[in-house]
């Protein structure tokens, strides 16, 4: 980790823009962002598609140079300092995307270590590590081909820390995995920041974002549509999950046990079926309390939780507002 002091950003994105094409084909995929992440900070970057993110993603990592504004990690330049940059820099852009199949996971560490320009010596030391921090050392001999998405996820992460970043730029980490892959990866990336990394994240999960990061980054067209805490995101989001409970026979009597922590519910009957979402506004052990309550003694069937993905959210809040204004 570089030796920066705790006031300086560890990102800063200050009236970046950036115009892809010319004159007709001229597309603005990014306006006018300005956002700050302190280290040892999780921050959600968010938005439709379209919205842009990938493309901050891109002139944060020095692939891309922004059309103005400056972008700075760690205090370096990202357009004057790239290879600064790189160096606090580690990218998790994960999926199936760029790992070697027919080698092992220490051998495909050892081959993008090598493109990240580390010596020997150092990857002797820094494999264990990494692929200790992200829980595969057991599997550090086998074939990537015979991995679960999770753990390629992980390989994908340790790839990533190779270089000891304190800046991490997280691209979709849960896409794909199941419920309990998806928990421990995230406990990997607590873990991370809990060590100090600043961690920008953008995922299509409510999920992820809950349980991961402190501030919300709202993006649509271009522009910072929102900026605000978590706590006032999932207000304003209004719950976290659809629970869809299935039953046959008689009602869960609804009017005479009125639901608490949950914010809604709609009810469809079909003959002797019955099937009744519920919308928790958050995930607490006072949610299945009340599940609990309200279906106890009718005949379920089943029960099915759906988490929210963030285009919901989206849905009730990527109004025109701000993107409507004029680019600069
Ligand atoms: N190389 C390019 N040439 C022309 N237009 C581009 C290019 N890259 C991105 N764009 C456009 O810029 C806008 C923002 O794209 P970007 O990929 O950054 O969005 P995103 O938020 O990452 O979306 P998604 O969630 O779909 O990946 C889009 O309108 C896109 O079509």
């Amino acid at each position: 980790m570089s030796p920066v002091s705790p006031a300086t950003p560890a990102i800063e994105v200050a009236g970046i823009g950036r115009v892809f094409g010319r004159q007709a084909q001229e597309v603005t995929a990014l306006r006018e962002v300005t956002f700050e992440v302190a280290q040892g900070e999780i921050v959600a970057l968010l938005g439709g598609n379209g919205a842009g993110k990938t493309t901050l993603l891109k002139i944060l990592s020095t692939v891309l140079t922004p059309s103005w504004g400056t972008a700075r990690v760690q205090g370096f330049d990202a357009v004057e300092q790239p290879r600064r940059v790189r160096e606090a820099l580690g990218v998790v852009f994960g999926g199936d995307r760029g790992l070697y199949g027919r080698l092992s996971a220490r051998d495909n560490l050892r081959y993008f270590g090598m493109l990240g320009e580390l010596g020997r010596a150092q990857l002797r030391r820094r494999i264990p590590e990494v692929l200790a921090q992200v829980h595969l050392e057991q599997a550090a001999d086998r074939r990537v081909e015979t991995f679960s998405k999770g753990m390629r996820q992980r390989l994908h992460l340790a790839i990533g820390l190779l270089t000891r970043p304190s800046v991490l730029l997280l691209d979709e980490p849960t896409v794909g995995l199941d419920p309990v892959e998806a928990q421990s990866l995230r406990e990997t990336v607590l873990a991370l920041r809990d060590e100090g990394v600043a961690i920008l994240l953008t995922s299509h999960y409510l999920l992820d974002v809950e349980r991961l990061a402190q501030r919300v980054v709202l993006l649509h067209e271009g522009v910072v549509k929102q900026q605000c805490s978590l706590a006032e995101f999932t207000r304003q989001v209004g719950h976290v999950a659809t629970v869809t409970v299935r039953g046959t026979g008689v009602l869960p009597d609804l009017a005479a046990r009125p639901p608490q922590d949950l914010s809604t519910l709609a009810v469809r009957q079909e003959g002797d079926s019955w099937e009744i979402d519920v919308w928790p506004k958050e995930w607490s052990a006072d949610v299945f309390t009340e599940l609990g309550r309200l279906f106890g003694g009718v005949a379920v069937r089943d029960v099915r939780v759906q988490d929210m993905r963030l285009e919901e959210a989206f849905a009730s809040q990527s109004g025109p507002g701000r993107a409507e204004e004029a680019a600069p």
